[in-house]
């Protein structure tokens, strides 16, 4: 089989506390026993890192304080992306999120276009904190749509602190979780001890195929799909191509070669809003689509042909 030489890309999420630094170590030993180099991005709202401590002196770490990756410190995210990239050698980055972030948000920011073809996104893996699952009237709604969301996007969920329920309230806890993402696996679990078996079973996209055959999406799963363009293209056409779009496509953002520029624009699209911004320099020209469901051999031969398309054409 083809081995790909990219860097593997996990996201842990979950609530503050739900058990995502504990997964982390567990991930970091699981990834060593598949012979593979671990690198860790850790992410803190406060402005001293508690929890780096946790990672093994001779993992690779970056860690990014005082702020969400997702939000408030893209700048500083890339400047320590492009650190390790350069610095060290590795085939899997664990990325640890904020129990405040949004996944979403998170591998948009990850997926930078920088080095976006550097890296395979692999997955989000949620843990939700069991006690706090059954007792979620207490937090504010801000709180559990954010949990919500965390689980909704997961392609493994961990229901973690087991211990602290009985067989009944595992049993609701599960299928209240299943309800929020039927597609992803629920694994129970002591302090996020997971096997690696477990990660496997990271849910896998269908191929697009089998979604017309069945008409129905089965397994939805956050994919973040990266392009590099070799030749540059008319801005008519690929907004032609943005419309063809599924709803499913939530973030697009790239430089592209458009071919009455002499620099790659900047490209940002959010939830169907484009937004572009001449650059005075050349930076690499990938584009990176995420969203779910996505037929991504179709994606990339569309934007090949518009390589390929001139001005007028139709592709
Ligand atoms: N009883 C119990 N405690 C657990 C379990 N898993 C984690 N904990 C404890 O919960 C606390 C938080 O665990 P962490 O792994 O640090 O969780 P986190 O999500 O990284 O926390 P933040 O970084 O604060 O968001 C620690 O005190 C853990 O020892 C579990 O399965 N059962």
């Amino acid at each position: 089989m083809k081995q790909s030489n990219k860097i593997e890309v996990y996201i842990l999420s979950g609530f503050l506390g739900s058990g995502k630094t504990s997964l982390l170590k567990h991930m970091v030993k699981i990834q060593k026993e598949f012979g593979k180099t671990p690198a860790v991005l850790m992410n803190e709202l406060g402005q001293v890192s508690i929890d780096s401590n946790e990672v093994d002196k001779d993992t690779p770490l970056a860690e990014l304080l005082d702020g969400c990756i997702c939000c408030t410190i893209q700048d500083k995210l890339e400047s320590q992306l492009q650190g390790l990239l350069i610095n060290e050698k590795f085939d899997v980055l664990l990325v640890e999120t904020t129990g405040a972030a949004h996944p979403i948000e998170v591998v948009d920011a990850i997926m930078s276009p920088l080095f976006a073809d550097r890296f395979e996104f692999k997955g989000i893996i949620t843990v939700v904190d069991a006690h706090q699952w059954m007792t979620r009237k207490e937090l504010s709604p801000q709180v559990l749509q954010l949990l919500r969301e965390q689980i909704r996007y997961a392609g493994l969920i961990l229901l973690n602190k087991v211990n602290l329920l009985s067989e009944m309230q595992l049993a609701t806890a599960s299928s209240e979780l299943q309800g929020i993402n039927s597609t992803s696996q629920i694994i129970m679990t002591n302090h996020s001890s997971i096997s690696a078996n477990a990660l496997t079973q990271i849910s896998k996209v269908e191929k697009a195929e089998d979604y017309s055959r069945l008409n129905v999406i089965k397994h939805l799963r956050i994919q973040a799909i990266v392009h590099t363009f070799n030749k540059a293209i008319d801005q008519g056409l690929f907004e032609d191509w943005i419309r063809t779009l599924p709803e499913t496509v939530y973030r697009m953002k790239g430089y592209i070669p458009f071919s009455h520029s002499n620099y790659p624009v900047l490209f940002q699209y959010s939830f169907g809003m484009p937004f572009y911004l001449p650059e005075d320099m050349k930076l690499p020209t990938n584009l990176v689509v995420i969203g779910e469901g996505l037929d991504k051999n179709a994606i990339i031969k569309d934007l090949r042909k518009l390589e390929e398309c001139k001005k007028g054409e139709i592709i």
